[in-house]
């Protein structure tokens, strides 16, 4: 039997896919896979046993990579799984940031007990009259699976669309409309956009990377949408630009005590990938890739090991799977150790992604203990798991 840990409330589409050789646990001790959303790990103990993560969802910056990867524990997260979701609520924060859409339906909700609100709308609504979006300018900073999906959809809404991104993948940009102009210095998105959406990732290099200087130079009276992460955009230069009418509106998915402090925003709570189909698409990648690893020892969409696919473990014989440092003569050292204790390789995979590298080996025969004391005695060798 083996047993999962939910750290979020993940979608029964998922786990019910886990089948009968695996129990959902409470206690994260006994787990060798774990299922998370945003719950934060990064002060959690990793217990031996465990095995995987699985972030049913796209951001990993609740996760430890690096420490996880040391550890042995193969994170995966599920790209572009709740793309749509997040792509809709944009669309969305675009428009409550240019028609008085909340506080027209506030009025109405606060004169709800007048027999008189249909005149009195009438005269009203002036105070919530805003501009359309067609023919206007989007900039998009990331152009994933997210930024791709809004920047498409903005050109199907006669918008004019900027995508930023040094980093884009070939495969993102193939999937973007050819009518998104391609614009390779920043601060030019920002100057020439009425509406900015930020699509990256929240790393180190990404912190503030919507500070003081990018909302001096951005168009006067622009519309800021963070969907992204709190931590992309520096609240006391978006404070001060909101303050000085430099940015109209700040629509942002991430409620924290600065930026509630600050006005014309509209913020919600994290509710990008909060609809039943994301959360279905989300558990189900995580779930199916997790079992794969654990059953085969097959990495697909992990962010600290690299992929690997070996199809399923061999009927006949044994499958090894070795994770370890990305440094020199690791294969040697790994192959030798099979070669001492006579074990035969069949096929084998190496792969190296960042400072972390992956073997994957199949035998003609059951690995042994003998084998699996030496694999761990080799320095860098973070785990040694018998898949088969
Ligand atoms: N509000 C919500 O509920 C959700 C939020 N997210 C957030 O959105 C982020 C993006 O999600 P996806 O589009 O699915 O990820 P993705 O990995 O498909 O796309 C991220 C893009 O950002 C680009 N990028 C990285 N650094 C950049 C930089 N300095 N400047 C410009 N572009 C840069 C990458 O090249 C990549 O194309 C996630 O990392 C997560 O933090 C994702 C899903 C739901
Ligand atoms: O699971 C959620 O609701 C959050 C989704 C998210 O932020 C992500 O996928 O990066």
């Amino acid at each position: 039997m083996r047993y999962i840990n939910c750290l979020n409330n993940i979608s029964a589409k998922g786990t019910d896919l886990l089948g009968s050789d695996y129990q959902l646990t409470d206690d994260i001790a006994q787990a060798s896979g774990v299922l998370v959303r945003s719950a934060a790990m990064h002060d959690m103990d990793l217990p031996e046993g465990l095995l995987a993560v699985a972030r049913a969802g796209a951001g990993v910056n609740n996760i430890p990579l690096d420490k996880c990867a040391e550890a042995g524990v193969v994170v995966f997260n599920t790209p572009g799984a709740n793309a749509n979701a997040v792509k809709e609520l944009v669309l969305c924060g675009m428009l409550l940031a240019s028609r008085g859409i909340l506080p027209g339906a506030a009025w109405c909700r606060e004169h709800a007990d007048s027999p008189t609100i249909g005149k009195d709308a009438e005269k009203a609504k002036k105070a919530f009259a805003g501009q359309e979006i067609s023919g206007k300018t989007l900039g998009v900073i990331g152009l994933g699976a997210i930024g791709a999906l809004v920047a498409n959809a903005a050109i199907d809404l006669g918008m004019n669309v900027l995508g930023y991104d040094p980093y884009v993948s070939a495969e993102a940009a193939w999937r973007l409309s050819p009518s998104v102009e391609h614009v390779t210095n920043l601060d030019d998105v920002l100057h020439r956009s009425d509406y900015v959406t930020i699509h990256v990732p929240a790393m180190d290099s990404t912190r503030g990377m919507i500070g003081a200087h990018e909302l001096e130079v951005a168009k006067p009276g622009c519309a800021v949408m963070n969907f992204s992460r709190d931590t992309l955009v520096d609240n006391a230069a978006m404070a001060e630009a909101l303050e000085a009418g430099r940015v109209a509106t700040y629509v942002t998915d991430f409620a924290t005590p600065e930026v509630m402090a600050m006005q014309n925003t509209i913020v919600l709570p994290h509710l990008g990938a909060s609809t039943a189909e994301a959360e279905d698409n989300c558990a189900i990648m995580a779930t199916l890739q997790m079992k794969d690893y654990l059953e085969n020892g097959n990495i697909k969409n992990s962010v600290n090991y690299p992929a690997c696919d070996m199809g399923p473990a061999p009927a006949q014989g044994g499958r090894v799977a070795v994770l370890h440092a990305n440094v020199p003569d690791m294969l040697s050292q790994i192959t030798g150790v099979f070669g001492e204790v006579g074990a035969n390789i069949d096929n084998l995979t190496n792969k190296a992604r960042g400072n972390a590298a992956y073997t994957m080996l199949d035998l003609n025969a059951p690995a042994t203990d003998e084998l699996v004391a030496k694999l761990t005695a080799i320095e860098g060798v973070h785990r040694v798991r018998i898949v088969k």
